[in-house]
This record gives structure tokens, sequence and C-alpha cells, in this order.
């Protein structure tokens, strides 16, 4: 089985490289200077259960057409590159391909199918975080299955030897729903300038993004359509609850969810640092659009999108709480 990434950044280069140490013949298309870095350094996959592998074997290059002939293609690039990455993948796949969206955001994989009249195009999502690194490190710093639309169950065995079992799930709205609601920590995170270890780790903070949660929330159950799917040992809707306990008693019930390697960061903190477009309007923004549709308001995700495109930062947890009360309040 060929398997191609397009878009091999942090996540396409994990999961590319787990499948390669599996046997599978993976090709990843990236930028041409990370590209030459793998193939100079080759691949490190490792993870925080101790996993730590090198593989040479996965063809890296710039160039799209060696994606032709894949059974099924990865797409691993951010939200705002989703229209150009189908622009690229057209004229290449094989009319058999399957394409699997391993994005963040709720609406890549039908952008993507916009733009691949014919082949399969389906949603999965990936709930771990992975950290780049210098010779070619690829690490996955928290854990989580990835979940991916059941008509995708061909692929499963090969991702089961990989390591990476798959969540065949055909509530795959519900699932990426629950994974925004999640995602908006991103933006927490990144104003935060802390890792995500350490910004979990103070009550503001997680009370800002249970301001976030709580809003997604009200808009998804006024609205009736979609019930988030639960990812996390507890309910989305007990999630901001937790959230909001004071520090010891979160890190007694929330111990899981502090599994996190201590200089992991969100997808959003690295892109702010990397000078790269930010995601939140895939994300945040999302809960404003609903809000929109819904002829309602969310204030507190429409304060963090604004304060993620002002690119001021960091912002202390106190304020950063304080900032989002006094948007909530003035409505
Ligand atoms: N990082 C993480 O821990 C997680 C990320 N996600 C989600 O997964 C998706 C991918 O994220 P992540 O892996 O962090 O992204 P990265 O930015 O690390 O990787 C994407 C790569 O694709 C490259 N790229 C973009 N457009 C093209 C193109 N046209 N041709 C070739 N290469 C291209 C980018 O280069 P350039 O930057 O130069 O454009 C970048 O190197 C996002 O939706 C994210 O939210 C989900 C879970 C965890
Ligand atoms: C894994 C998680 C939730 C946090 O790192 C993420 O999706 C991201 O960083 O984009």
């Amino acid at each position: 089985m060929r398997i191609g990434v397009f878009g091999a950044g942090a996540v396409g280069g994990h999961v590319g490289g787990c499948l390669a140490l599996a046997g599978a013949e993976v090709v990843l298309v990236g930028r041409a200077p990370k590209m030459a870095a793998l193939r100079r350094d080759g691949l490190r996959v490792s993870d925080l259960d101790g996993r730590d592998g090198r593989t040479r074997a996965c063809l890296a290059t710039d160039d799209p057409r060696a994606l032709a002939g894949c059974d099924l293609v990865l797409v691993t690039v951010k939200s705002a590159a989703t229209e150009a990455a189908g622009r690229a993948l057209a004229p290449v796949l094989a009319p058999h391909a399957v394409v699997v969206s391993l994005q963040n955001g709720l609406g890549n994989a039908a952008r993507l199918s916009a733009a691949l009249p014919g082949i399969t195009v389906l949603a999965g999502m990936v709930p771990f975080n992975v950290i780049t690194g210098p010779g070619g490190r690829h690490h996955r710093a928290t854990a989580g299955r990835i979940a991916v639309d059941a008509r995708a169950a061909a692929f499963a065995p090969v991702f089961a030897r990989a390591g990476l079992p798959l969540d065949l799930r055909r509530d795959m709205e519900a699932v990426l729903w629950g994974k925004l609601l999640l995602n908006l920590n991103n933006a927490v995170n990144a104003l935060s300038g802390l890792p995500l270890r350490a910004e979990l780790a103070q009550r503001d903070y997680r009370r800002a993004l249970a301001l976030a949660q709580t809003e997604a929330l009200a808009l998804l159950r006024r609205e009736g359509r979609v019930r988030p799917a639960r990812l996390t040992p507890l309910p989305s809707t007990l999630v901001p609850r937790v959230l909001a306990l004071p520090d010891p008693v979160f890190r007694r019930l929330a111990g899981a969810m502090l599994r996190i390697d201590p200089s992991a960061r969100s997808s959003m903190a690295d892109d702010l640092e990397a000078g790269r477009p930010p995601e939140i309007d895939w994300i945040n923004g999302e809960v404003v659009a609903l809000a929109r549709r819904l002829g309602r308001r969310a204030p507190v995700n429409a304060r963090l999108c604004a304060l993620i495109r002002e690119g001021r930062r960091p912002i202390a947890a106190a304020a950063l709480l304080a900032d989002l009360r006094a948007a909530a309040r003035a409505g």
C-alpha cells in the first residue's frame, strides 16, 4: 500500500514516520527546505510512551506528482492551505485514491472534496500534539487515538501495525466539534506564551478556556443539530466546570489531561512563533460563525480571535480572564 502525506509538517511527519517504520511505502510532500532536511537527517519518530525510531524509508519531496498512484493521501496542511492542497492534488491523484483530512477545524474535508471531484475525501481527527525539532524529530507529546470516518476502514490494519490504531467513526461532525471545543485552548495557549502543561496549571487560563467552551456549547445546544462527541474521560458539557476548579482539585480530577510533554505548545502557538498565519478563523472563528447563523453573538470567542490577530502576547492569566469576562458582559 502506498500512502502519501500532503503537508509533511508536525502531524504529517509523525504519522508518515510511524507508517514507514511499520513497513508502509510512504511519500511525504512538503516544503523544499524541510524535505531536504528529512532526506539528509532521516525522520525520527518518538512519543511519550517510549517509542523512538528512525527511518530513511520515506520518499520526501516538494513535488506533489510523487503522490500519483497513492492509495491513501493524508492532508496535514494548516486550514489556510486547504484550497491550495486541493489544487495541487487534483491533477495527480489516482481515481481510486482516498484522501483523509487530518486537520483541525470543521470544514477541511468538505473544502478538499470541492477541489477534488470524483475522489473520496474523508474527515479525520488527530487528538495528540506533535513537537518537531532538529534531527528530523517528530515527537508525540500527548496521547489519544486518531479518529477517522468509518469508510476508511480498509486502512485500519496498516495504521494498527504502525502503533496508531484508528477509531473508526460514523459521527465525524460530532467528533470534529468535540475536538474544536478542546482546540479553543489553542488561542489561550498561544496568548499565554507558555507550554500547554504550564498554561493549564493556571486556573485563570483554564477559566478563560471554560468561558470560550461554555459559549460554544450554549450555541450548539441552541442550534440543536450536533452533540459534540466525548473525547476526554468527561463529557464535553462537564469539561468547563472541571476546568474552573481550584488547582489542587483540578490536578486530582484531570491527571490524564495533564500528561503532556512539558515543552509542548498548541499548534497555534507554534504558528505565531514561526510567523505563520494562525488557524484562528477555523477554530474560534467557527463559533463566531455559528453564533451569526443563529442571529446571536459569541463575544468571548470573537475577542479571542481579535487578540490573536492583534498579536499582543504574552497576556497574564488574570488579565486574559478579565478581558474575556468584560467582552462577555459587553455581549
Ligand atoms: N501540531 C499539532 O500538534 C497538531 C496539529 N493538528 C492539526 O493538524 C493540521 C496540521 O498541523 P501541523 O502538522 O501542526 O502543521 P505544520 O505547519 O507543522 O505542517 C504543515 C506543513 O505543510 C506545509 N505546506 C503547506 N502548504 C503546502 C503546499 N502547498 N505544498 C507543500 N507543503 C505545504 C507547510 O509549510 P509552510 O508552513 O511553509 O506553509 C508545513 O510545513 C492542522 O490543521 C492542525 O491544527 C492537530 C493535532 C495536533
Ligand atoms: C493536540 C492539540 C489539542 C493541542 O496541542 C491540538 O490539536 C493542537 O495543538 O492543534
